[in-house]
């Protein structure tokens, strides 16, 4: 019999888009309210591209917690053929950020800038190998001949495991993996490699998008792929490897910009994924993981400390609600829909 109680040292995101304004004065709380800190993703329009865009980012989200919530953000940087290292390192050394990420041009929602020729970010990468910054990687290739399905497999091929060998003090997280072949790399690495795993493709495989009729709120990238990867998601996150942790990728946009003939990518988690997670490792018989998914191989990869607090879940005969829409004065926001009853409340 698994416990039907749990008490975990409080978890953190380690991939997270707030976005801003009142997107994020309206998503921001979901998640500072479950998360003691969340890497803070650098794609708004236009992005997060210096010390200083940092700064100014996290003063806007400081200022939309709430103040019975205890929440630090982590900031990160976009990278950019033209991202200037020493302003990186000074952004690193004052603590302003913890990280920079890598969109391949056009991989995913607002990636425009990212990069295109490995070969000019370089002198960033050598310096952040340096000083151990850690490279947060949006891991698709965007190349219009490969399918989308096989993005993920072939960017490992043809980037990130020549940029190991080149760098292999470069300290990489993959983000947000979402096949067997990512599982299998992250695994070949020992050392400065990790990756972080979302709710929702512990929950989903592509028929949930696809079966039935198109659901745009299942859609995200990377898309979800097929059931056996899916699975091989759920044991690498159940297993205790410390080079797996929780990245959700919550990811807001409105109901308007998703049901649309083009509709983006990107699904929305904040609010139920602590409770869906408890289910997720319950039905793999690994409770005694999930402390170590969502709390602990985060910090120990990015060199922080546990937070100090702790939560307390239980299993009840009644089902968790959630609201099923967040509602900003940009619109409504769905929210990710598991397709079943949760029943992991948080212990008052
Ligand atoms: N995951 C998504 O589908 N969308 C993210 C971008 C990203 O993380 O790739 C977004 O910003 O909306
Ligand atoms: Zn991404
Ligand atoms: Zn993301």
């Amino acid at each position: 019999m698994s416990p039907s109680r749990i008490t975990i040292q409080r978890p953190d995101d380690w991939h997270l888009h707030l976005r801003d304004g009142d997107m994020l004065r309206a998503v921001l709380p979901e998640t500072s309210a479950h998360f003691g800190r969340a890497i803070i993703m650098p794609n708004l329009v236009p992005p997060v591209l210096t010390r200083a865009d940092a700064i100014a980012y996290r003063n806007r989200i400081v200022e939309a917690v709430p103040a019975s919530h205890n929440f630090t953000p982590l900031m990160t940087l976009y990278l950019t053929e033209g991202t200037d290292p020493d302003d990186v390192e000074a952004a690193y050394r004052d603590g302003t950020i913890s990280a920079l990420k890598l969109y391949p041009a056009g991989a995913t929602t607002n990636s425009a800038s990212g990069v295109r020729d490995f070969e000019k970010a370089m002198p960033v990468l050598e310096r952040m190998a340096k000083l151990g910054i850690p490279l947060c990687v949006h891991g698709e290739v965007t190349d219009a001949d490969i399918d989308i399905f096989d993005r993920e497999a072939v960017f490992i091929d043809r980037i990130l495991a020549p940029l190991r060998k080149r760098l292999p003090e470069l300290r990489i997280i993959m983000e947000h993996i979402t096949t067997q072949d990512g599982v299998d790399f992250v695994k070949s690495n020992d050392t400065n490699f990790a990756a972080t795993i979302t709710t929702h493709h512990l929950i989903i495989n592509r028929n949930a998008i696809l079966v039935g009729g198109i659901h745009p709120h299942y859609y995200c990238l990377p898309v979800a792929k097929r059931e056996k990867h899916r699975l091989a998601l759920r044991a690498a996150a159940t297993s205790g490897d410390a080079r797996f942790f929780l990245g959700t990728d919550s990811a807001p946009h409105t109901d308007a910009r998703k049901e649309s003939p083009c509709g983006c990518a990107g699904i929305f988690t904040a609010n139920n994924t602590v409770q869906l997670l408890a289910h997720v490792f319950e039905e793999e018989n690994a409770l005694d993981k999930l402390e170590a998914f969502a709390s602990l191989n985060g910090p120990a990869f990015y060199g922080l400390p546990v937070n100090e607090a702790t939560i307390t879940l239980e299993k009840r005969e009644d089902p968790a609600s959630f609201a099923d829409k967040i509602d900003t004065a940009e619109g409504l926001v769905t929210v990710f829909d598991p397709g079943y009853r949760v029943y992991w409340h948080y212990a008052d």
